[in-house]
Protein backbone atom coordinates (compact mmCIF):
# COMPACT_ATOMS: atom_id res chain seq x y z
CA UNK A 1 0.00 0.00 0.00
CA UNK A 2 0.94 3.68 -0.69
CA UNK A 3 0.04 6.66 1.00
CA UNK A 4 -2.20 8.55 -0.84
CA UNK A 5 -2.34 6.15 -4.30
CA UNK A 6 -5.91 4.84 -4.47
CA UNK A 7 -5.76 1.33 -5.58
CA UNK A 8 -6.72 -0.46 -8.24
CA UNK A 9 -7.67 -4.17 -8.48
CA UNK A 10 -7.40 -5.14 -12.19
CA UNK A 11 -8.63 -8.67 -13.25
CA UNK A 12 -8.17 -10.31 -16.83
CA UNK A 13 -9.82 -13.00 -17.79
CA UNK A 14 -6.91 -13.78 -20.42
CA UNK A 15 -8.39 -16.20 -23.20
CA UNK A 16 -11.90 -16.99 -21.00
CA UNK A 17 -15.13 -15.95 -21.02
CA UNK A 18 -18.16 -16.31 -23.41
CA UNK A 19 -20.99 -13.92 -23.46
CA UNK A 20 -23.41 -15.65 -20.66
CA UNK A 21 -20.37 -14.71 -18.13
CA UNK A 22 -22.15 -11.20 -18.09
CA UNK A 23 -23.28 -12.33 -15.27
CA UNK A 24 -20.29 -12.42 -13.28
CA UNK A 25 -19.69 -8.88 -14.45
CA UNK A 26 -23.28 -7.91 -12.80
CA UNK A 27 -22.39 -10.13 -9.84
CA UNK A 28 -19.42 -7.67 -9.42
CA UNK A 29 -21.23 -4.57 -10.21
CA UNK A 30 -23.95 -5.58 -7.30
CA UNK A 31 -21.41 -6.39 -4.92
CA UNK A 32 -19.27 -2.86 -5.61
CA UNK A 33 -21.09 -0.97 -3.06
CA UNK A 34 -20.27 2.99 -2.92
CA UNK A 35 -18.02 2.37 0.22
CA UNK A 36 -15.65 -0.55 -1.44
CA UNK A 37 -15.68 1.79 -4.82
CA UNK A 38 -14.22 4.94 -2.55
CA UNK A 39 -11.43 2.84 -1.57
CA UNK A 40 -10.42 0.82 -4.11
CA UNK A 41 -10.97 1.05 -8.36
CA UNK A 42 -12.26 -2.06 -10.11
CA UNK A 43 -11.68 -3.03 -13.77
CA UNK A 44 -12.05 -6.41 -15.61
CA UNK A 45 -10.11 -6.96 -18.80
CA UNK A 46 -12.39 -9.54 -20.94
CA UNK A 47 -11.76 -11.14 -24.02
CA UNK A 48 -12.06 -8.63 -26.80
CA UNK A 49 -14.90 -10.23 -28.28
CA UNK A 50 -16.64 -9.06 -25.22
CA UNK A 51 -14.93 -5.69 -24.65
CA UNK A 52 -18.08 -3.80 -26.19
CA UNK A 53 -20.82 -5.98 -24.48
CA UNK A 54 -19.19 -5.32 -21.06
CA UNK A 55 -18.41 -1.96 -21.71
CA UNK A 56 -22.59 -1.35 -22.09
CA UNK A 57 -23.19 -3.55 -19.32
CA UNK A 58 -20.84 -1.45 -16.92
CA UNK A 59 -21.98 1.80 -18.13
CA UNK A 60 -23.07 3.62 -15.31
CA UNK A 61 -21.45 1.47 -12.23
CA UNK A 62 -17.75 1.90 -11.07
CA UNK A 63 -16.55 -1.08 -12.73
CA UNK A 64 -13.62 -0.02 -15.49
CA UNK A 65 -13.62 -2.15 -18.39
CA UNK A 66 -10.51 -2.66 -20.29
CA UNK A 67 -8.44 -4.86 -22.84
CA UNK A 68 -5.70 -7.19 -23.08
CA UNK A 69 -3.56 -6.61 -25.86
CA UNK A 70 -3.30 -3.71 -28.80
CA UNK A 71 -1.53 -4.07 -32.34
CA UNK A 72 0.90 -0.64 -32.16
CA UNK A 73 -0.92 0.95 -35.48
CA UNK A 74 -4.54 2.17 -35.23
CA UNK A 75 -5.90 0.70 -38.67
CA UNK A 76 -4.25 -1.12 -41.34
CA UNK A 77 -3.68 -4.64 -43.11
CA UNK A 78 -3.26 -6.53 -40.35
CA UNK A 79 -5.16 -9.32 -40.25
CA UNK A 80 -6.69 -10.74 -36.97
CA UNK A 81 -5.33 -7.99 -34.96
CA UNK A 82 -7.49 -4.89 -33.19
CA UNK A 83 -6.11 -1.74 -32.70
CA UNK A 84 -6.35 0.57 -29.56
CA UNK A 85 -8.87 2.90 -31.53
CA UNK A 86 -10.96 0.04 -31.66
CA UNK A 87 -11.46 -0.90 -28.08
CA UNK A 88 -11.51 2.79 -27.24
CA UNK A 89 -14.75 2.45 -29.54
CA UNK A 90 -15.60 -0.25 -27.58
CA UNK A 91 -15.81 1.59 -24.77
CA UNK A 92 -12.31 0.64 -22.83
CA UNK A 93 -10.72 2.66 -20.60
CA UNK A 94 -7.25 0.82 -20.48
CA UNK A 95 -5.13 -1.92 -21.99
CA UNK A 96 -3.04 -4.10 -20.76
CA UNK A 97 0.41 -4.20 -22.50
CA UNK A 98 3.31 -6.37 -22.43
CA UNK A 99 1.84 -9.13 -20.26
CA UNK A 100 4.28 -12.42 -20.13
CA UNK A 101 1.93 -14.61 -21.84
CA UNK A 102 2.27 -12.06 -24.74
CA UNK A 103 6.59 -11.85 -24.13
CA UNK A 104 6.41 -15.33 -24.44
CA UNK A 105 3.68 -16.29 -26.40
CA UNK A 106 3.99 -13.49 -29.42
CA UNK A 107 7.67 -13.10 -28.95
CA UNK A 108 6.92 -9.49 -27.79
CA UNK A 109 9.85 -7.66 -26.80
CA UNK A 110 10.18 -4.65 -25.10
CA UNK A 111 10.54 -2.73 -27.86
CA UNK A 112 6.87 -3.60 -28.87
CA UNK A 113 5.41 -3.51 -25.31
CA UNK A 114 6.71 0.90 -25.47
CA UNK A 115 5.27 0.82 -28.62
CA UNK A 116 1.78 -0.48 -27.57
CA UNK A 117 1.36 1.69 -24.80
CA UNK A 118 2.07 4.58 -27.12
CA UNK A 119 -0.72 3.53 -29.22
CA UNK A 120 -2.61 3.06 -26.01
CA UNK A 121 -1.74 6.74 -25.28
CA UNK A 122 -2.47 7.98 -28.49
CA UNK A 123 -6.65 7.09 -27.68
CA UNK A 124 -5.77 8.74 -24.18
CA UNK A 125 -6.30 5.50 -22.33
CA UNK A 126 -4.45 3.62 -20.19
CA UNK A 127 -1.47 1.53 -20.00
CA UNK A 128 -1.30 -1.23 -17.48
CA UNK A 129 2.29 -2.24 -18.37
CA UNK A 130 3.55 -6.01 -16.96
CA UNK A 131 7.10 -6.85 -15.93
CA UNK A 132 8.54 -9.87 -14.09
CA UNK A 133 10.80 -12.39 -13.94
CA UNK A 134 10.89 -15.94 -14.77
CA UNK A 135 11.45 -19.02 -12.60
CA UNK A 136 15.58 -19.56 -13.94
CA UNK A 137 16.42 -15.37 -13.05
CA UNK A 138 14.76 -15.42 -10.09
CA UNK A 139 17.20 -18.41 -9.24
CA UNK A 140 19.79 -16.84 -10.33
CA UNK A 141 19.66 -14.03 -8.84
CA UNK A 142 18.72 -11.61 -11.48
CA UNK A 143 15.34 -10.61 -10.57
CA UNK A 144 15.88 -6.86 -10.20
CA UNK A 145 18.33 -6.42 -13.06
CA UNK A 146 15.88 -8.26 -15.27
CA UNK A 147 12.92 -6.02 -13.55
CA UNK A 148 15.09 -2.36 -14.50
CA UNK A 149 15.69 -3.68 -18.02
CA UNK A 150 12.00 -4.27 -18.67
CA UNK A 151 11.06 -1.32 -17.12
CA UNK A 152 13.82 0.92 -18.94
CA UNK A 153 12.85 -0.91 -21.71
CA UNK A 154 9.00 -1.08 -22.12
CA UNK A 155 7.92 1.71 -20.47
CA UNK A 156 7.99 5.38 -22.94
CA UNK A 157 9.13 8.80 -21.78
CA UNK A 158 6.23 10.63 -21.23
CA UNK A 159 4.84 8.49 -17.97
CA UNK A 160 2.30 9.45 -15.91
CA UNK A 161 0.04 8.01 -13.24
CA UNK A 162 -3.08 9.07 -14.81
CA UNK A 163 -1.90 7.18 -18.02
CA UNK A 164 0.37 4.48 -16.66
CA UNK A 165 0.11 1.40 -14.64
CA UNK A 166 2.73 -0.47 -14.01
CA UNK A 167 1.68 -4.54 -13.05
CA UNK A 168 4.87 -6.88 -11.71
CA UNK A 169 3.98 -10.51 -12.24
CA UNK A 170 6.59 -12.39 -11.79
CA UNK A 171 6.05 -15.30 -14.36
CA UNK A 172 6.77 -18.20 -11.84
CA UNK A 173 3.55 -17.11 -9.70
CA UNK A 174 1.06 -17.16 -13.12
CA UNK A 175 -1.86 -19.40 -12.16
CA UNK A 176 0.49 -21.27 -10.59
CA UNK A 177 -0.64 -20.93 -7.03
CA UNK A 178 3.12 -19.99 -5.69
CA UNK A 179 3.65 -16.31 -4.35
CA UNK A 180 6.48 -14.91 -3.57
CA UNK A 181 7.07 -13.79 -0.44
CA UNK A 182 6.08 -10.69 0.86
CA UNK A 183 9.62 -9.71 1.78
CA UNK A 184 10.54 -10.25 -1.73
CA UNK A 185 7.36 -8.50 -3.18
CA UNK A 186 8.36 -5.69 -1.07
CA UNK A 187 11.77 -5.81 -2.53
CA UNK A 188 10.59 -6.00 -5.97
CA UNK A 189 8.17 -3.01 -5.54
CA UNK A 190 10.38 -0.52 -3.78
CA UNK A 191 13.03 -1.56 -6.55
CA UNK A 192 10.42 -0.45 -9.29
CA UNK A 193 9.17 2.81 -7.36
CA UNK A 194 12.97 3.88 -7.54
CA UNK A 195 13.23 3.15 -10.96
CA UNK A 196 10.35 4.56 -11.62
CA UNK A 197 10.59 8.02 -9.56
CA UNK A 198 14.36 8.29 -11.02
CA UNK A 199 12.66 8.48 -14.63
CA UNK A 200 9.15 10.62 -14.02
CA UNK A 201 9.75 12.51 -10.86
CA UNK A 202 6.73 12.95 -8.90
CA UNK A 203 4.84 11.05 -11.67
CA UNK A 204 6.86 7.55 -10.92
CA UNK A 205 6.26 8.22 -7.32
CA UNK A 206 2.59 8.71 -7.17
CA UNK A 207 2.41 5.81 -10.15
CA UNK A 208 0.33 2.73 -9.03
CA UNK A 209 2.19 -0.25 -9.23
CA UNK A 210 0.19 -3.51 -8.74
CA UNK A 211 1.52 -7.20 -8.08
CA UNK A 212 -0.06 -10.29 -10.13
CA UNK A 213 0.49 -13.89 -9.62
CA UNK A 214 -1.79 -16.07 -8.05
CA UNK A 215 -3.71 -13.72 -6.16
CA UNK A 216 -6.56 -15.50 -4.32
CA UNK A 217 -8.94 -13.73 -1.53
CA UNK A 218 -6.91 -16.04 1.40
CA UNK A 219 -3.90 -14.33 0.76
CA UNK A 220 -4.97 -10.51 -0.63
CA UNK A 221 -4.79 -8.88 2.58
CA UNK A 222 -0.79 -9.62 3.29
CA UNK A 223 -0.16 -9.17 -0.22
CA UNK A 224 -1.58 -5.88 -0.83
CA UNK A 225 -0.51 -4.37 2.58
CA UNK A 226 2.93 -5.03 1.22
CA UNK A 227 4.95 -1.47 0.97
CA UNK A 228 4.12 0.02 -2.15
CA UNK A 229 1.66 -2.35 -4.06
CA UNK A 230 -1.25 -0.28 -4.94
CA UNK A 231 -3.49 -3.16 -6.10
CA UNK A 232 -3.80 -6.20 -7.74
CA UNK A 233 -3.64 -7.65 -11.45
CA UNK A 234 -5.80 -10.74 -10.98
CA UNK A 235 -5.96 -13.95 -13.76
CA UNK A 236 -8.15 -16.62 -11.97
CA UNK A 237 -9.76 -15.48 -9.47
CA UNK A 238 -10.99 -12.84 -10.88
CA UNK A 239 -13.58 -14.94 -13.64
CA UNK A 240 -15.83 -15.45 -10.42
CA UNK A 241 -17.27 -11.90 -9.45
CA UNK A 242 -17.30 -13.81 -5.23
CA UNK A 243 -13.51 -14.22 -5.77
CA UNK A 244 -12.67 -10.75 -7.12
CA UNK A 245 -15.06 -8.89 -4.52
CA UNK A 246 -13.23 -11.22 -1.95
CA UNK A 247 -9.89 -9.68 -2.90
CA UNK A 248 -10.96 -6.62 -2.89
CA UNK A 249 -12.20 -7.30 0.24
CA UNK A 250 -8.76 -6.33 1.55
CA UNK A 251 -9.50 -2.59 1.09
CA UNK A 252 -12.37 -2.82 3.14
O1 LIG B 1 -2.75 -10.98 -15.49
C1 LIG B 1 -2.90 -11.73 -14.52
C2 LIG B 1 -1.87 -12.62 -14.10
O2 LIG B 1 -1.20 -13.23 -15.15
C3 LIG B 1 -2.12 -13.46 -12.91
O3 LIG B 1 -2.81 -14.64 -13.20
P1 LIG B 1 -3.27 -15.59 -12.01
O4 LIG B 1 -3.96 -14.71 -11.00
O5 LIG B 1 -4.19 -16.59 -12.64
O6 LIG B 1 -2.03 -16.18 -11.42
Amino acid sequence: MSAAIKPLVAGNWKMNGLKAAASELEALIGGYDADLASKVDSMICPPATLVSQFAQTAGGSAVAIGAQDCHVNGSGAHTGDLSAEMFADAGASAIIVGHSERRADHGESNKVVKAKAEAVWAQDLVAIICVGETEGERKSGETLDVIKAQLAGSIPSGATAANSVIAYEPVWAIGTGLTPTADDVAEVHACMREELSKAFGDEGSSMRLLYGGSVKPGNASELMGVANVDGALVGGASLKAADFLGIMAAYK
